[in-house]
C-alpha cells in the first residue's frame, strides 16, 4: 500500500492533533501514523511504519483488533471501542478507537482515555466499597434536593424499607414508613433540618413494606450553596435492630442484676489485686458499703477476724485456677457486724477465652444459719432448761466411755430425780414447776466442771455425766455437793420452796459394751434411793440388776399370762362387826404360773402398771368379778357387795366411766353391789377430774372405798371433798393395835372422823381373835382379814357365804 501523504490544512491537523491518527491496511500493517501516535507510544518518527498494528496493542486485546479488522474487511460498521495499547517501554495506555474504511485503507483515530479509565475504575471501586459498607453496616444514604423535595434512596435504604432498588418515594411516603408514634418526630426533625439547617440523629422504628418492624438510626444534615441557602438535606439510614435488641437485652440484664436480691460483685481480673468494678444494690444493702466505697477495692475489705483460713484458701485457690468456686464465708458489714456470705464466684471469659473478670454472687444466709443452728440446738437441747437432751446425752455418754477407756479413767452416771416434784407442779402450778426445773438445772451446771454434762432426761429427771474420774469413789464428793445445792431453798416470787433430790450412781471404766446401760443402772439405783427415804443416793449393784432382769422376765411372763388367761379371782369376805354378817367380798387376783407357781399380786401389779399391761388385766378382773357377784348374790339371802381394786391407770383413762356402765349392763349386777377400791394416790394425782368421775360413779349407784387409808399423805381437807362411801383402814395399823396405843389412837381417830363425815369404815388385816375382839368391842365397823377367811376361789366363797348366812351354831363370824 503506497503511503498517502496528508495534504494542505489537513496536514497540519494530522501533525498537530493531540489525538492519534494512523492508516492501516486490511492486514493490519501500519501505513502511516501522526507524530502524536508515535510520541505517545514512545516510538521515533516513522519507526512504526510497515509494522503490524499488533505491535502497539496489549497482547490480550489483539483479539479485539482482529475482530474489528474482520468487520471492516466485510465493510461492516465498527462502533468506537476501547483497547489497551502498549508503549515501546511496555506501559499500557487505554485508547478509545474509531475506525473507518477509506480508499483501500482503514483510517484509525485513537484518543488516550487512560485518565478517564483510571477515574472510572476509581469510581467503580468506590461504588463497590460504598456498597460493601452499606451491606455490612446495614447503612444506606439518601438525599432530598430542596428544589424537587423528592427523597433519593440508595439501594441499602431501599432494602431496609423492603422496597425494590430505585424506589422513589415522596417525602410523605418516606415518613409513612415510620412507626405511627415515631412519625411526628421524624417529620419535625426533617423539617427543622430543611428550614433551619438543624442536623438530626434519631433512633426510630420503621415498618417495612413486608410489615416487619425495624429500628433505624437516621442521621440528616443540611447542605448549603455558596450563598448559605439550604439546597439539599442528606443523610444516612442504618439498620440498628440487632443492636437495639442487644441493648434491650443488656438493659434487661443490667436491671435484673441490679434488682436481684443476691449481692453481685464484679472484679477486674486483668488488673493487679482484682479491684471491684461493679456492685449491685443488694451488695450495698447486705454489706452496708456504698458503691462508691466498694469500687476499686479488693473484696478482702469484707473479711475480718474470724474469717476461716481454710475457706479463704479454697477461695484463693479457685480464683488462682480461674475456676468456679463456692464457699460460705464469714464476712463483716460496714458496721462491723459479721454475716454469713454464701458466695459463688465464676470467671468471666472473653471471646478468646481469656478471663477478664470474676463475678461473685453472694447471699446473706446469716438468719438461715442462725435458724439452722437453733434447730440443731433444739434438736439436741431441752427447750425449758437449755440443757442437752437425751440425744446429745447419748453422744456424750458414748464419747465419755471411749475417753475413760483410752485414758484409764472412770465415768460416772448420776440419775437425779427431784423428790415430790409432781405435787408441787400440780398444786402450785406449772410456772412454779418450770421455775424449779430451770433453777435446779442451773444449780447442777454451776457445781460441775466444763467437761461434765448435765442433761434433762425427762420431767423432773436429770442425768449427770462425770467422764473423767481418777477413782470411782471421787464421785461421792460431787454427789454430796449436788444434793446439797439442790436442797437449798428456792425462792419464787418471794415465797420459799423446798425440794430435795434422790440420786442413783453407776460407774464404769469405759469398757461397758452398751453405755446406755449405765443410765438404766443409775435409774435403778435412784429408785432404791427413793425407797430409802429420798434426799439421798444409792450406788448401783448387781443385786439391783438381778431384780431388773427379773422384772423383764416377769413382764414377758405376764404378757403370756394375759394371752393364755392364767389368772383367777379369789374372794375374801368382808364382815359387818355389829351384825356379824358377811356383807361383801373383795376380789383379789391370783396368777398361777405353770412353772413358777403362784405369783402374788404385789409382785406383778405394779409392774403391770408400769408397762400398761394393767389395762387388759383390769378389764378382765372387773368383768369376772361382776359376773361372779351376780352368781354369789343369786344364792344369797342378803346382798353381798363385790369390792374390786381399781388401778390408777384404769381410773384415769377417759373411757373409765363408760367401761363400768358397760360391765354392769353386761353382767346384770346392781350398781349398789359394786364397790370400787381406789388408793389415796389415785385421787391425789388427778384432782378435779377425779372428783367428777367419783360423782358420776356415785350417780350410777356404784360405791367407792378408799383403800390403804392412812398410808398415804392425803390431807384431811381434801378428803372432805371426796364423794366416797367407805374408808379401809390399812392393816399396818392393826398388826399391833392391841398393844400399841398409838396405832389404837389412829384407828380410833379415823373411825370417829369417818363417822362425822358420814363414811363407812372397814378395818383390814384382822388376823387374830384378840385383834377382832379388841376392835369389835370399840368400833361398829366392817372387818376383813385372815382371822375370818383368806381369799378363796369362787366355789369356796360361795360355800362360805351359804354357811355364814345359814350358821349352824351362833351368830359370830367363823374364823377359818
Ligand atoms: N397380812 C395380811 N394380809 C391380808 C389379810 N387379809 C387380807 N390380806 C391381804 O391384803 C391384800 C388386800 O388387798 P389390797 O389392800 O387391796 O392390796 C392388793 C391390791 O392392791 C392388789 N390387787 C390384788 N388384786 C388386784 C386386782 O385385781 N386389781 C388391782 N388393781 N390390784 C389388785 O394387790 C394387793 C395385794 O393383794 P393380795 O396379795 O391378794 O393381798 C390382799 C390380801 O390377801 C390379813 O389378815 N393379813
Amino acid at each position: 500500500m503506497p503511503f498517502v501523504k496528508p495534504q494542505g490544512k489537513l496536514d497540519h491537523f494530522f501533525l498537530l492533533s493531540q489525538d492519534l491518527f494512523c492508516c492501516i491496511d486490511f492486514a493490519g500493517t501500519l501505513l502511516n501514523a501522526n507524530p502524536m501516535f508515535e510520541t505517545l507510544l514512545g516510538y521515533a518518527a516513522g519507526e512504526l511504519v510497515g509494522k503490524s498494528c499488533g505491535t502497539v496493542v496489549e497482547p490480550s486485546d489483539i483479539a479485539v483488533i482482529e475482530a474489528a479488522l474482520a468487520r471492516l474487511q466485510s465493510h461492516e460498521k465498527v462502533t468506537p471501542f476501547d483497547v489497551r495499547a502498549l508503549t515501546k517501554s511496555g506501559n499500557v495506555l487505554w485508547l478509545e478507537v474509531t475506525a473507518t474504511v477509506g480508499d483501500q485503507v482503514i483510517y484509525v483515530i485513537a484518543r488516550d482515555i487512560s485518565r478517564r479509565k483510571t477515574i472510572e475504575k476509581q469510581l467503580t471501586r468506590n461504588q463497590r466499597l460504598f456498597q460493601i459498607v452499606g451491606e455490612t453496616a446495614l447503612i444506606g444514604g439518601w438525599y432530598v434536593d430542596m428544589s424537587e423535595r423528592l427523597p433519593i434512596w440508595s439501594n441499602e435504604v431501599c432494602r431496609l424499607h423492603g422496597v425494590p432498588e430505585g424506589f422513589q418515594p415522596t417525602i410523605e411516603e418516606a415518613i409513612g414508613f415510620y412507626e405511627p408514634s415515631s412519625q411526628p418526630r421524624i417529620r419535625q426533625v426533617f423539617e427543622a433540618c430543611c428550614e433551619q439547617g438543624l442536623s438530626f440523629d434519631e433512633e426510630l422504628e420503621i415498618i417495612t413494606r413486608q410489615k416487619q418492624r425495624r429500628w433505624v438510626r437516621v442521621i440528616g444534615k443540611a447542605m448549603r450553596d455558596e450563598l448559605g441557602r439550604i439546597i439539599q438535606v442528606q443523610g444516612s439510614t442504618q439498620d440498628v435492630t440487632e443492636r437495639k435488641a442487644t441493648e434491650r437485652q443488656l438493659t434487661l440484664l443490667e436491671r435484673s442484676v441490679e434488682s436481684s436480691t443476691n449481692g453481685v460483685v464484679i472484679v477486674d481480673a486483668q488488673q493487679h489485686d482484682l479491684p471491684i468494678v461493679y456492685v449491685n444494690a443488694a451488695f450495698e444493702r447486705i454489706t452496708g458499703y456504698s458503691r462508691d466505697a466498694a469500687l476499686g477495692q479488693n473484696c478482702r475489705f469484707l473479711q475480718g477476724e474470724g474469717t476461716d483460713p481454710t475457706t479463704l484458701k479454697k477461695l484463693r485457690k479457685g480464683i488462682h485456677a480461674q475456676q468456679e468456686v463456692h464457699v460460705v464465708i464469714r464476712n463483716h458489714r460496714r458496721n462491723g457486724m459479721p454475716f454469713w456470705n454464701d458466695l459463688y464466684i465464676s470467671p468471666v471469659r472473653d471471646t478468646a477465652g481469656i478471663v477478664t473478670h470474676f463475678v461473685g454472687v453472694q447471699n446473706d444466709i446469716t438468719t438461715q444459719r442462725e435458724y439452722q443452728a437453733q434447730l440443731r440446738h433444739n434438736a439436741s437441747h431441752d427447750a425449758l432448761t437449755g440443757l442437752p437432751n437425751r440425744l446429745l446425752l447419748d453422744q456424750r455418754l458414748a464419747k465419755g466411755c471411749l475417753l475413760a477407756k483410752r485414758y484409764h479413767r472412770y465415768i460416772a452416771v448420776l440419775f437425779v430425780d427431784l423428790d415430790d416434784f409432781k405435787p408441787i407442779n400440780d398444786t402450785l402450778g406449772h410456772d412454779v414447776g418450770d421455775y424449779i426445773l430451770i433453777e435446779a438445772a442451773k444449780r447442777l451446771e454451776e457445781e460441775l466442771r466444763p467437761w461434765d454434762t448435765v442433761a434433762r432426761f425427762g420431767g423432773d429427771e436429770f442425768i449427770v455425766l462425770l467422764p473423767d474420774l481418777a477413782y470411782e469413789k471421787d464421785v461421792m464428793q460431787v454427789v454430796e455437793r449436788l444434793l446439797a445445792c439442790l436442797s437449798a431453798p428456792y425462792w419464787y416470787r418471794g415465797s420459799e420452796l423446798r425440794i430435795t433430790a434422790s440420786m442413783g450412781i453407776a460407774t464404769n471404766d469405759g469398757t461397758i459394751s452398751d453405755p446406755r446401760q449405765l443410765i438404766q443402772q443409775a435409774d435403778l439405783a435412784m429408785y432404791k434411793a427413793k425407797r430409802q427415804g429420798r434426799n439421798t443416793y444409792q450406788w448401783y449393784t448387781d443385786e439391783l440388776n438381778r431384780k431388773v432382769a427379773e422384772r423383764v422376765n416377769l413382764r414377758h411372763a405376764l404378757q403370756y399370762a394375759i394371752e393364755q388367761s392364767q389368772f383367777e379371782l379369789h374372794y375374801q369376805p368382808q364382815i359387818h362387826g355389829p351384825s356379824s354378817r358377811v356383807t361383801g367380798v373383795e376380789a383379789l387376783i391370783r396368777w398361777y404360773h405353770p412353772e413358777r407357781g403362784n405369783i402374788p399380786p404385789g409382785q406383778f401389779i405394779s409392774l403391770a402398771e408400769d408397762t400398761g399391761q394393767i389395762m387388759p388385766i383390769s378389764e378382765w378382773v372387773l368383768e369376772r368379778a361382776c359376773l361372779d357377784a351376780v352368781k354369789l348374790n343369786a344364792n344369797a339371802t342378803t346382798p353381798v357387795t363385790m369390792a374390786v381394786n381399781i388401778s390408777p391407770m384404769q381410773f384415769q383413762r377417759p373411757g373409765f366411766l363408760a367401761s363400768i356402765q358397760q360391765v354392769l349392763e353386761k353382767s346384770g349386777l346392781a350398781p349398789e353391789l359394786l364397790e370400787l377400791e381406789l388408793t389415796e394416790g389415785v385421787l391425789m394425782d388427778s384432782t378435779e377430774h377425779a372428783i367428777q368421775t367419783l360423782k358420776d360413779l356415785g350417780s350410777l349407784g356404784v360405791h367407792i372405798a378408799l383403800d390403804d387409808f392412812g398410808t398415804g399423805f392425803s390431807s384431811l381437807s381434801y378428803l372432805k371433798r371426796l364423794p366416797i362411801n367407805k374408808l379401809k383402814i390399812d392393816r399396818s395399823f392393826i398388826r399391833d393395835v392391841v398393844n400399841d396405843s398409838r396405832d389404837a389412837a389412829i384407828v380410833d381417830g379415823v373411825v370417829t372422823m369417818a363417822a362425822k363425815l358420814g363414811l363407812e369404815v372397814l378395818i383390814e388385816g384382822v388376823e387374830t381373835a384378840e385383834q377382832y375382839a379388841y376392835l369389835n368391842a370399840r368400833h361398829s365397823t366392817h372387818f376383813q382379814g385372815f382371822y375370818f377367811a383368806r381369799p378363796m376361789p369362787l366355789s369356796a366363797i360361795s360355800t362360805y357365804l351359804q354357811e355364814s348366812q345359814h350358821p349352824h351354831n351362833d351368830s359370830e363370824p367363823h374364823p377359818t
